[in-house]
């Protein structure tokens, strides 16, 4: 299907969320130099998503390029370069229902992408028993596996790693880790996506404070 462009007013709209969430997130340190990207899907088949290179601390609405949804490409020419990273947004959204995808440079759950993840391989990060689980949406929040992909310099690569491992597991929880590189996280819209890469971050900073091994030995230590 060909995409239809939205109106100026809507993509106006969007794109000042989009500018107000990385900024935020800029603050915090998740997007540090002009690391990171976000992005919103439109009705007609398209998205809007944060040029590439650019400091996402002090963007506007006009620092945003729209893409087709399905495949990543510029929906049309213009002075800005869509973010290096869409075709994994794009990944995200022919697979998922998602509205709303961002992408940071965290600094716990990036030390965790490190540390679990494999250089040429997916691999994944099991969770179990954090109370911070029931901010991910998971349909068991009791558990889930956080794939781990490998950071291929092709970045369409590790688009279609991410394609193939989504159309093939539905129940994945809406995040993933790209080893040696960062954290990805979607929802119905931003905020959602937000909070959940907020519960993740945290999660990653807990597993980092107990360290490996210790949430199941403490299920069988004092208090079984
Ligand atoms: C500042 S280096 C980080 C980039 O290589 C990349 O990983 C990133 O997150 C931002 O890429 P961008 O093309 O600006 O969206
Ligand atoms: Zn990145």
């Amino acid at each position: 299907m060909t995409p239809t462009v939205v109106d100026d007013a809507e993509r106006e709209r969007v794109g000042s969320e989009i500018a107000a969430v990385s900024r935020a997130l800029y603050e915090r340190g998740w997007m540090p130099g002009t690391a990171g990207n976000v992005s919103v899907r439109l009705p007609g088949g398209t998205a809007l998503i944060t040029a590439s290179g650019r400091d996402k601390g002090d963007m506007t609405a006009q620092d945003m390029v729209v893409v087709r949804a399905d495949t990543g490409e510029e929906a049309a020419p213009g002075p800005l370069r869509a973010s290096a990273e869409t075709t994994i947004h794009s990944a995200i959204y022919r697979t998922t229902d998602a509205d709303a995808v961002i992408h940071v440079h965290s600094p716990y759950a990036t030390a965790v992408a490190c540390r679990a993840g494999r250089r040429t391989h997916l691999d994944s990060l099991r969770i179990e028993r954090f109370e911070l689980l029931k901010g991910l949406g998971l349909a068991d929040p009791t558990g889930t596996e956080v794939p781990v992909f490998p950071n291929w310099p092709d970045v369409p690569r590790i688009a279609a790693d991410v394609a193939g491992h989504l159309a093939a597991t539905p129940q994945a929880p809406p995040a993933l880790l790209i080893t040696d590189h960062g954290v990805t996280t979607w929802g119905r819209d931003l905020a959602q996506a937000r909070n959940r890469l907020e519960c993740l971050e945290s999660i990653c900073r807990l597993l980092l404070m107990v360290g490996p091994g210790l949430p199941a030995e403490a299920k069988e230590g004092v208090n079984p």
